[in-house]
């Protein structure tokens, strides 16, 4: 499958919430998408999901427009915090007619999911609780083993080991039956490690996609006196800094080269990883947030 965006935007009326988006997604690989409360994350996944048109520009499934195109909307799941009141079937007898919609669907695996995530009886969805509809949202995304899988922040109302349990099925079935999935979520530092690549909009712009590994490769901490740190990030992209009597500590983005490395142990200075949680932070900061 091959997702590209071309000079992409949404506007609502008159606000602009999109704005020139450029970017492919082919591999079959585990992307995070983060960005801020309003970004411009669900509004993305909508498109890509067909269930909403781009104002202008354009956002191609294997080189198709996906808004109201049958054939692509069978290889796409979109699954979200949808409002299951009204729905009186149970989880089981729900997955048992999904597969007429979902070609790539496996009842077996629904089944087995309903159990590991305690969603088995006769109670309706509508009946259960937040968390367990979350849950049941991911039992459907994970079984419709689309070639296309997005959660948006499905994940948000199921409790510790429920989300655990998701990580852990999420990335065994991905081993097995590889496709692309997109995960937008808040939760940074709980589902780092899942992701394969990373991709951050901030005010409806893409500011960075990049494999996992290469961002937080980019980011380090540098603790040290004020004066040697200071020294050593003269010429650097400081994004964060922080004093504690004479010690000071900052994050920098940007390539460490050898040199820097060699200079930063002259000086005496301790490096650090830097999370993609901080990093994030740092980058999406606004203005007025700046200490
Ligand atoms: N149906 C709508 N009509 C008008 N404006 C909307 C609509 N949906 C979203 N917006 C606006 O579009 C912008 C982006 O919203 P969106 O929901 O895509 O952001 P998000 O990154 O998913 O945010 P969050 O993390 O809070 O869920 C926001 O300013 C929001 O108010």
């Amino acid at each position: 499958m091959h997702i590209k965006a071309t000079n992409l935007h949404l506007a609502y009326g008159r606000d602009s919430v999109l704005h020139d988006m450029n970017f492919e997604i082919i591999e079959p690989k585990i992307y995070g998408l983060l960005g801020r409360n309003g970004a411009g994350k669900t509004s993305l996944l909508s498109i890509i999901g067909s269930f909403r048109e781009a104002t202008s520009g354009d956002l191609r499934i294997n080189g198709v427009a996906p808004f109201e195109n049958a054939q692509i909307m069978q290889e796409v799941t979109f699954m979200y915090n949808k409002d299951f009141t009204g729905e009186t079937d149970s989880p089981s007898s729900i997955v048992k007619y999904l597969g007429r919609y979902r070609p790539h669907f496996d009842l077996e695996y629904a089944m087995e999911l309903i159990k590991k995530f305690k969603l088995a009886g006769k109670k309706s969805v509508a009946k259960l609780s937040k968390g367990k509809q979350s849950a049941f949202n991911v039992v459907v995304g994970l079984a419709s083993r689309s070639p296309i899988t997005i959660f948006d922040e499905v994940y948000l109302g199921m409790d510790a080991p429920a989300r655990d349990l998701f990580y852990k099925e999420l990335l065994k079935d991905q081993e097995l039956h590889p496709r692309i999935i997109i995960l937008s979520t808040h939760l940074v530092s709980e589902m780092d490690y899942l992701f394969d690549e990373v991709m951050i909009i901030h005010e409806g712009r893409i500011l960075l996609q990049e494999p996992y590994d290469a961002i937080v490769s980019r980011g380090v901490t540098v603790v040290g006196s004020k004066d040697s740190v200071d020294r050593f990030a003269a010429d650097k992209e400081i994004l964060n800094e922080e004093q504690l009597g004479d010690t000071r500590s900052v994050t920098i983005y940007g390539e460490m080269s050898e040199a820097d490395r060699l200079a930063a142990s002259e000086l005496g200075l301790t490096i650090g990883p830097v999370s993609l949680q901080d990093l994030f932070i740092q980058l999406t900061k606004e203005e007025d947030e700046h200490a």
